[in-house]
């Protein structure tokens, strides 16, 4: 069985490749298989094209008033083989067109859920999707029947050329006049075709991003009278969809007349020449009628020709855009398995970080505070002052431009990311649930948890109460369909989650929803306890979760303004006093 493409931690970005030479890639592992279907294809084709010969020497023998048996066995047989070898090869190589896929979308889908952060903040995820779902389909036809159809095609077209050849020269001569004017028109109709399948394509990966965006904000979309607008974008992009969709019709519509005109034109001269040939006895009649069956069977591989063409552009629009996935850059080392962190909690420093988003202006400039080991420590500031960009690089998910972090004396960026993510546990500021039940929720990230363990972090969150009150206790359903949290029953079970790993730092984000004063003393205390256990860094939207805290970092346009304990802040920073007055006042405290 095929592994996903591994990016091994060197070559975390494949150089991307010519699309056709990414085709031969993924049939090359089949290729034995391939090469047994197109024997068994060709094999088929040979079997139908020797019945025009039997018919040609059943008509001799008629003509010369001998017997038929011979030569009606030979026909059943031939029938017989063609079936059998039609159904072979057509099952073999649907077989193998769905292992091709699958081996695609295994990369893709390991290349896309490991995607860094940066690479994510430029594209849209539904164009990203669509390479899973509807590309790779294509890449599955183009690989496997595409390539089949056109060497099929063009062997069975070569083949039934000299077999004319071989009955009458000058019938052939009459015929590949025809057949030369519509393979130029057809030279001209196929890069069109190609042109309109990949608008076609990228039309449809826009019916997906439009939909994942509208659907992904399916709130904000509704509260703000958005239908109309959504629905606009994703109908356009089907618009187009669908005239490239017809525009390839027309095409299509054409080389169908070609290729029916390919065999009348033919058929009327040859029937117009061949009859006169036969009149004046240079040529027998059962030759012109052999004739005659060859160029009915031409329509055949000359469909096959643009089936296996079309396809086969198909399949590279296709798989130019899953090469695109290749060459985004991925993390390559969060597979690994890290160690349980011992020890205690430990320091957490930043050094002189200075880090900007790609193509943006900096956004944290000469960034230098210290988390206390096992203690709290507040980050606050004025919105857009680089707080969340902070717990960003300490996940790791985007690297600094300069300075370091460091875990006591440990750069994190000596630890593997799987490493620094065990250590530091992150808790975002609106936590989605998982659909499942409560206890899934809860080990997600640690499923071997002992019930003590599971019972420990409940109390610590102070969730323990309100599963005693729930009939099915942890197995309740929560999510859509299930039982609703409040925002901060949603972050504290998240909180839960997140101390389940027994991280060593816990960044908490916390929750901007309102919460309610029960609420925000149950995160308060959840918080001490936490903190019990581990180094805390809380970023802090309303001050009063964390006026008591010992410590606080005043961040504002990226930069680290001020740090100390809530009074002291209050006597002497102006933009901390203004803070306070909106952020303690609003919450009531
Ligand atoms: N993924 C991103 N790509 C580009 N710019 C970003 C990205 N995330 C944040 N920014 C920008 O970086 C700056 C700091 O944002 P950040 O989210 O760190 O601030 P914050 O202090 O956490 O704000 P808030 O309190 O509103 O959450 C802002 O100007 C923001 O627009």
């Amino acid at each position: 069985m095929n592994t996903p493409e591994p990016a091994t931690p060197q070559d975390p970005r494949p150089s991307p490749r010519p699309p056709l030479r990414a085709l031969l890639a993924h049939a090359r592992p089949h290729r034995s298989v391939l090469v047994l279907v197109l024997v068994l294809t060709l094999a088929g084709s040979a079997a139908g094209l020797a019945q025009p010969m039997v018919v040609e020497s059943a008509l001799t023998a008629l003509m010369t008033g001998h017997g038929l048996d011979g030569q009606l066995l030979l026909m059943v047989g031939l029938l017989a083989v063609s079936i059998g070898l039609t159904w072979t090869q057509a099952l073999l190589s649907e077989r193998t067109a769905e292992k091709v896929v699958l081996h695609v979308r295994r990369g893709l889908v390991h290349r896309l859920i490991r995607l860094r952060s940066a690479e994510l903040d430029r594209v849209e995820p539904g164009g990203l999707t669509t390479r899973v779902t509807s590309d790779s389909t294509l890449v599955q036809h183009a690989a496997t029947s595409g390539v089949i159809q056109l060497l099929d095609g063009g062997v069975h077209l070569l083949a039934t050329i000299v077999l004319m050849g071989m009955t009458s020269l000058p019938l052939l001569g009459i015929t590949s006049g025809v057949l030369i004017v519509v393979g130029v028109a057809m030279g001209v109709v196929m890069p069109r075709i190609r042109r309109v399948t990949t608008r076609a394509q990228t039309a449809v990966g826009e019916i997906g991003a439009a939909l994942d965006r509208a659907l992904g904000a399916a709130r904000t979309v509704k509260a703000n009278g958005g239908e109309a607008t959504e629905t606009a974008r994703a109908v356009a992009a089907a618009e187009d969809a669908c005239r490239a969709g017809l525009a390839g019709a027309r095409y299509h519509a054409v080389i169908a007349v070609l290729s029916a005109l390919v065999v009348q034109a033919s058929f009327l001269a040859v029937i117009g020449f061949g009859g006169a040939l036969v009149a004046t006895g240079t040529l027998d009649l059962a030759a012109l009628i052999a004739f005659l069956l060859y160029l009915f069977n031409l329509g055949g591989p000359v469909l096959s020709l643009v089936g296996g063409t079309t396809s086969l552009q198909q399949g590279l629009g296709a798989l130019a855009r899953i090469e695109e996935v290749r060459h985004m850059e991925i993390e390559t080392d969060v597979d690994e398995t890290p160690a349980r962190p011992a020890g205690p909690p430990p320091r957490v420093t930043l050094q002189d970080v200075t880090f900007a988003y790609p193509g943006r202006d900096s956004t944290l400039d000469r960034v230098s505070l210290t988390a206390p080991a096992g203690a709290v420590t507040a980050l606050v500031g004025p919105s857009g002052s680089g707080k969340t960009t902070v717990f960003s690089l300490l996940q790791r998910f985007y690297d600094t431009g300069s300075g370091r972090i460091l875990l006591d004396g440990t750069d994190i960026t000596a630890l593997s990311r799987a490493e620094v993510r065990r250590r530091i546990a992150y808790v975002e500021q609106d936590t989605p649930m998982l659909a499942g039940t409560l206890r899934e929720n809860l080990l997600y990230a640690a499923p071997d948890a002992r019930d003590e363990d599971v019972a420990r972090v409940l109390r610590d969150t102070l969730l323990d109460s309100l599963v005693a009150r729930l009939p099915d206790g942890l197995d309740t359903q929560v999510g859509a369909r299930g039982l609703a949290l409040s925002g901060g029953e949603r972050q504290r079970l998240a909180i839960a989650r997140a101390l389940l790993r027994r991280p060593q730092v816990l960044l908490l984000d916390e929750a901007t929803a309102h919460l309610d004063g029960v609420s925000e003393t149950a995160l308060r205390q959840t918080v001490e306890r936490a903190a019990e256990h581990c180094t805390v860094l809380l970023i802090a939207h309303r001050l009063s979760t964390v006026t008591s805290a010992e410590h606080m970092v005043l961040l504002a346009d990226g930069r680290v303004r001020d740090h100390g304990r809530h009074d002291e802040l209050l006597g002497r920073d102006r933009l901390y006093r203004d803070l306070a007055a909106t952020q303690l006042t609003s919450s009531g405290t």
